[in-house]
């Protein structure tokens, strides 16, 4: 049932082809894939690990081998107790240079601060305060921004060409290298040097635009799942040496890692979902082709804004497999360090509602943006809350 989409000369996904009836086990696909899902258990608040068949049946249908992507490289890096090789300033041995928290300007760390912050790492104390993780998010978030803005931004027009995705990359080895170019590069400067982060995921985000700026549509999933990672399973990657693993976690650092792409990856889907018609209007179609024809559906059904019953079908199918990557992320969040993971489980049932308001607006994206109001973001905190309190235990994967 395996097959292997060509995306682009450097790139190779493999995968399953999606199908409408696929049936729900694969012993091909299990064979690469094991999973063990993660469950909350009611009575104890704590988190017990099941081998779930209908979980791995559906990664088998959905899921891929992110060899290509060599992500398990990317884990290394960032879990290694060595500082990652793009940071060159943990290799520079000077004494004078000691750095200061919160400054945003070039810091130099000492070769006494680059020990201790090795052995932090290595031996997860002390924890970085949540005010360090929180501008260290920040930094990230306002670069993942800037280079959005690169693409989507009002000065996409002028901006968006090959050249200056390419000049932005450079700036990004000059921002790894110690070299900021700005006050905000700075902050990410400090974030890398700060933090055990590797560069990959940040070139993969580059390359996401890329993608994004000669491509308009999408032959079948295996080709969006590949833009989704790029552009957010990235951040997923970018975001986890600064949440943090708790230090009780019996869980395997890959499959934390995993966890959090997946997030990133349904959270793409949903916005995916809630901006189809927005992004008809600028000739865009972010569905898979072969999934909309399987539904007798084509893009003119989308520009001509059709909300039938065939719409209704497709959409159930796009609604299932976006939730199927938030369940997946859930097993993963149990996992973060506790000071980060009621964020990280707000901002996942946030974007969960967001699929619920697409069918409470009867899966009508075509002429109506869902939305979620503000009463139930602030009744679903406390939820939140109790998810991010829950312990995690049981044996380790
Ligand atoms: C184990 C586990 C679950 C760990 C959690 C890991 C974690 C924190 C994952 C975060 C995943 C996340 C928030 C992904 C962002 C996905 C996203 C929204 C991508 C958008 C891309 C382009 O889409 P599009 O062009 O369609 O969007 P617009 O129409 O332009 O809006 C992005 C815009 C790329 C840029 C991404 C960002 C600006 C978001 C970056 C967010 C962070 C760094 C904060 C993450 C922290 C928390 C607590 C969620």
């Amino acid at each position: 049932m395996c097959s292997s989409v060509s995306i682009s000369s450097t790139c190779l996904v493999w995968g399953p082809q999606f199908r409408r009836s696929a049936s729900s086990s694969s012993s091909s696909s299990s064979s690469r894939t094991q999973w063990h899902i993660l469950s909350p258990s009611s009575s104890t608040g704590s988190v017990k690990f099941i081998n779930n068949e209908v979980s791995s049946g559906l990664l088998s249908k959905w899921g891929f081998s992110h060899e290509d992507l060599h992500l398990r490289d990317i884990v290394d890096r960032q879990s290694s107790s060595e500082p990652s090789s793009n940071n060159s300033l943990f290799t520079k041995d000077d004494d004078e240079n000691v750095a200061r928290e919160g400054d945003l300007s070039l810091i130099l760390l000492s070769s006494t601060k680059l020990t201790s912050v090795v052995a932090a790492f290595a031996l997860n104390t002390p924890r970085p305060s949540t005010l360090e993780r929180q501008r260290a998010i920040w930094a990230i978030y306002v670069w993942c921004r800037r280079t959005d803005e690169l693409v989507d931004g009002p000065n996409a027009d002028c901006l968006s060409s090959v050249g200056v995705l390419d000049r932005w990359e450079e700036r990004l080895e000059d921002i790894f290298n110690g070299r900021p170019y700005d006050v905000l590069d700075a902050a990410l400067t400090d974030t890398v040097h700060e933090f055990p982060i590797d560069i990959k995921p940040f070139k993969d985000m580059i390359e996401g635009m890329r993608l994004d700026t000669r491509k308009s549509q999408y032959e079948n999933f295996q080709e969006l799942y590949l833009y989704c990672y790029y552009v957010a399973g990235t951040v997923g990657l970018m975001s986890v040496p600064v949440m943090g693993i708790a230090p009780e976690s019996p869980a395997s650092v890959h499959h934390i890692y995993d966890a959090a792409l997946y997030l990133g990856i349904g959270n793409q889907l949903t916005n995916i979902l809630r901006d189809v018609g927005e992004d008809a209007s600028r000739g865009r179609v972010y569905l898979p082709q072969d999934e909309l024809a399987q539904f007798g559906l084509c893009n003119e059904d989308v520009y001509l804004r059709k909300v039938n019953d065939g719409w209704r079908e497709f959409m159930k199918e796009q609604i299932t497999r976006a939730r199927f990557y938030f369940n997946l992320a859930e097993e993963g969040a149990y996992h973060l360090d506790k000071a980060s993971r009621w964020p990280v489980w707000s901002a996942l049932m946030l974007y969960k509602k967001i699929l619920d308001a697409i069918e409470e607006n009867d899966y009508d994206n075509l002429t109506r943006r869902a939305y979620v109001g503000r009463t139930k973001k602030l009744l679903m905190l406390p939820l939140a809350y109790s998810r991010s309190i829950a312990v995690p235990a049981g044996p380790a994967v």
